[in-house]
């Protein structure tokens, strides 16, 4: 990253309130090209609705959000060209094959028919998908319904994706490809913004690491940096550690006892 590179993404004073619950509390974040981070915090932390926000899905919050040097805000939508998403969940057309929904897809990012065809079909080809590309989407499983969606967001060679749990589904052979597909990627300089649950790939796919919590960043680095930071082991005990959360033993432990009271036995 050179010092006078601009950002990517630059987002100053981000706050969102739905009705009267706040959600996002003064976000201020830079991105650059060849980052992959790993965009995590607790169910209901603002995850999300920071990522619809810089998609242009979601208004009235007040900050800005710049991306690829623009203001979003400026009514200028051809940065969403250059940006790819997979949504936490999916929301796939179940009674179109894959070679429809994917020709239809690349159609809508400006790509010609027979291009977006052709690029679809050998990517569905190197995912193992080859002969599910003229099946209904509706018999797939859903690591391969998983697979459609990652090349639905890449198939025009977007220059940032934005994904919620994109190992979702994927066997482990299929996780190794798609990190490995990731690394290429920020090496080429494209950025890759994703949230997940799965520490443990958090720990090891990110060069970058944010955590949220109730709106706010409370750690921003890399695992090296934020372990350091917080003398902790693994991106889990940091996470609990920094979102207050150390009840799981005395909750499962209730969670238990409650199965067992009334249950019928033998
Ligand atoms: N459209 C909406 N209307 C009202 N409240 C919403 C809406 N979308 C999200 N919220 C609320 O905003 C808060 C943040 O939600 P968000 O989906 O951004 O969280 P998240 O960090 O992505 O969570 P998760 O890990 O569960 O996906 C939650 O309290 C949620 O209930």
């Amino acid at each position: 990253m050179g010092l006078t590179e601009e950002p990517v993404i630059s987002i100053s004073g981000l706050w969102m309130n739905y009705s009267d619950r706040m959600v996002l509390r003064g976000i201020d974040l830079e991105v650059y090209r060849g980052q992959i981070i790993g965009y995590i915090g607790p169910n209901g932390a603002g995850k999300s609705t920071t990522v619809k926000i810089m998609l242009g899905l979601v208004e009235g919050y007040t900050g800005t959000v710049r991306i690829f040097g623009r203001d979003i805000a400026d009514g200028n939508a051809a940065y969403k060209r250059r940006i790819g998403y997979v949504p936490e969940i999916a929301e796939l057309y179940d009674s179109l094959t894959a070679r429809e929904y994917l020709t239809f897809i690349g159609e809508l990012y400006g790509m010609k028919r027979t291009e977006a065809d052709a690029k679809a079909e050998r990517l569905m080809d190197l995912l193992n998908l080859k002969k599910a590309y003229d099946m209904r989407i509706a018999s797939y499983s859903k690591g391969m319904k998983q697979k459609v969606l990652l090349i639905s967001s890449m198939l025009h060679d977007p220059d940032i994706l934005f994904l919620d749990e994109p190992l979702s589904g994927l066997d482990a052979n299929s996780v190794m490809v798609v990190k490995e597909i990731f690394a290429s990627l920020a090496a080429q300089g494209k950025t890759i913004f994703y949230s997940s649950h799965i520490m443990d790939v958090v720990e090891k796919i990110s060069s970058r690491i944010i955590l949220i919590n109730n709106g706010d960043i409370v750690a921003d680095g890399t695992f090296a940096q934020l372990q350091e930071q917080n003398r902790e082991g693994s991106l889990e005990d940091i996470f609990n550690q920094l979102t207050g959360f150390d009840k799981y033993r005395d909750i499962a432990g209730e969670f238990v006892a409650v199965l067992g009271e009334g249950a019928p036995h033998e």
